[in-house]
């Protein structure tokens, strides 16, 4: 494997994020009202209704830290992983198999994504995946350009590269379609109106029944034919547990889920943030030129089959940052936490807020990562944010943090780095709106919505939205008539679907002030 720097000669244009332009609705102050607000409006600790489901959130530093660290293990992660098991992998057995993932395979995927020896023999292999498919991407290119669709795009890619270095040949590479689907309509399989979701879940029964097959096909001998170590003994740890074969699908399509849609989500936006911020590309580019020339002899080939830690924040500090850059503004918040017995957690002075047992708490990290006494100009991408070495530098809870901090973080960064350096260097890349024109202004994160951004000054554009989240349940309004006077926040859009949204059509909110 042998590249060249600087061969850049085929242009790609990213029609914009996939369609996903959406109107912002004001409240009648003309105020947006994210979830960054609502902590202003509510103070740092405040309860909502979703579904009949009471649910406090916590907008304090402390309190976050001392929930994520958990010192007196008095959280379980729970019922958050149960819904995604019931939701992503139709599990009936919930309560047995959520055990299952997080007391066996998480131990698991945490040695094995984690570990320096699992590192290097994923990233090696995950490397030369990445670099193969992007090559055919180049190849059917020719000397045209074409127009893609940001997110499917990367998503296709990462899915295949990630189904070929974790799963072998024999995983169902194709099931990509479906598995996007799932994915962008996660929160329509929320929806207590089925209908709605009828695509989504057939997508999801096709998407299983591929995934059941492979496993039945690959599993021989005591391990997953093809597979990468890590995956055969997740496969292993599922297989003693004696689930049925829809559950134990299911369960695998959880991983699969979890390995990939955190990434493909990321990897949009920071893509998007580069493309449409000439001097932040311009300055990345840079550095990757500078490592490939001095390290490398202009050879990314070479680079790509060095050791895992070439890519480590010494050689690429900038990329690094604006990797947790994007993070910072994107992450969306789903740090679901159960009380397993009586607590109390301190909210700043000394005041305190108590969860009995089962009691569900949400942290807010979106109060901490916009907070705009931490960090300048907390709205806008600053690419070198996170330059600095400083241990006090600014908060970072994009990977989660404490006992359940992300255990895919360093394959994760490594991954979205090697996508970019790889893309930036094979194809001269732009975004391009819906009309093919190249918007103008920066993209700017909406301070106040997670997960959903306004390009700058100048520009046309009202909004853009690179979740699904924001997406679908835009589009449930449009198809059913469903209307809401809530901004574009997710749990706003999902209350207004519901009947216990408030008399003003926002959440249903109890407890004001802690
Ligand atoms: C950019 C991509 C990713 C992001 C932003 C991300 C983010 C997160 C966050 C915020 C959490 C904490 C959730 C909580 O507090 O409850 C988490 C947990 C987790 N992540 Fe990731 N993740 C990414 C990629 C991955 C990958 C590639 C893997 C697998 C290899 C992975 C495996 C896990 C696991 C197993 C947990 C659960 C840890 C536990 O509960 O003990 N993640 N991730």
């Amino acid at each position: 494997m042998s590249l060249p720097v600087h061969r850049k000669t085929k242009r790609v244009s990213f029609a914009d994020v996939p369609g996903i332009v959406v109107q912002i609705k004001q409240d009648e102050d003309g105020s947006f009202n994210g979830d960054h607000l609502y902590s202003e409006r509510y103070g740092p600790t405040y309860r909502f209704f979703v579904r009949g489901t009471s649910i406090t959130v916590l907008c304090n530093d402390e309190g976050i830290k001392d929930t994520f660290y958990d010192k007196a293990r008095a959280f379980s992660t729970y019922t958050g992983h149960r819904l995604a098991l019931r939701v992503v992998g139709a599990v009936k057995d919930d309560v047995e198999v959520v055990h299952l993932m997080n007391d066996r395979l998480f131990p698991i995927v945490a040695r094995g994504f984690g570990s320096t020896s699992g590192m290097a023999y994923l990233t090696s292999i995950s490397n030369d995946n990445l670099f193969s498919l992007l090559s055919d991407v180049e190849d059917d290119l020719g000397s045209s350009s074409q127009d893609k669709p940001l997110t499917s795009f990367l998503g296709r890619v990462l899915y295949k590269a990630s189904s070929k270095t974790l799963f072998g040949d024999l995983f169902p590479i194709d099931s990509y379609t479906d598995f996007e689907i799932v994915d962008e309509n996660f929160f329509l399989l929320i929806s207590p109106l089925p209908f709605v979701a009828r695509h989504v879940v057939q997508a999801r029964t096709r998407l299983l029944k591929a995934i059941g097959t492979y496993i039945q096909v690959a599993w021989k001998d005591s391990h997953v034919e093809g597979a990468a170590p890590v995956v055969s003994e997740i496969v292993s740890a599922i297989k003693a547990a004696d689930l049925t074969l829809t559950d134990e699908a299911g369960l695998f399509l959880n991983f699969v889920w979890g390995v990939r849609s955190n990434s493909v989500r990321s990897a949009s936006w920071l893509f998007a943030h580069l493309l449409t911020n000439q001097d932040a590309f311009a300055r990345v580019r840079e550095e990757i030129d500078g490592i490939l020339d001095s390290q490398f002899s202009g050879d990314l080939g070479a680079l790509l089959n060095s050791h895992h830690s070439t890519l480590g924040s010494h050689n690429f500090p900038l990329l690094d940052s604006a990797i947790k850059e994007t993070l910072r503004l994107a992450v969306l918040y789903g740090s679901l936490r159960e009380a397993r017995r009586d607590i109390e957690v301190e909210y700043g002075n000394g005041k305190k807020v108590h969860f009995g047992v089962g009691d569900l708490l949400l942290p807010n990290l979106g109060t901490l990562h916009h907070d705009s006494e931490a960090f300048e100009d907390a709205g806008t991408f600053r690419v070198d944010r996170y330059l600095s070495a400083d241990k006090e530098g600014p908060v970072f809870w994009g990977f989660g943090g404490g006992t359940h901090v992300c255990k895919g973080r360093m394959f994760a960064t490594h991954e979205l780095k090697v996508l970019f350096i790889i893309c930036s260097t094979m194809f001269d890349m732009q975004l391009v709106d819906e009309a093919g024109h190249v918007p103008q202004g920066e993209l700017q994160p909406d301070t106040r919505s997670a997960g959903v951004s306004r390009l700058g000054a100048g520009s046309d554009h009202d909004a853009v939205s690179l979740t699904a989240i924001v997406r679908n349940l835009d589009e449930c309004h449009q198809q059913y008539g469903t209307t809401s006077p809530s901004p574009i926040i997710t749990f706003g859009k999902l209350a207004g679907l519901h009947k216990n949204v408030a008399s003003d059509g926002n959440l249903a909110f109890v407890d004001g002030k802690g």
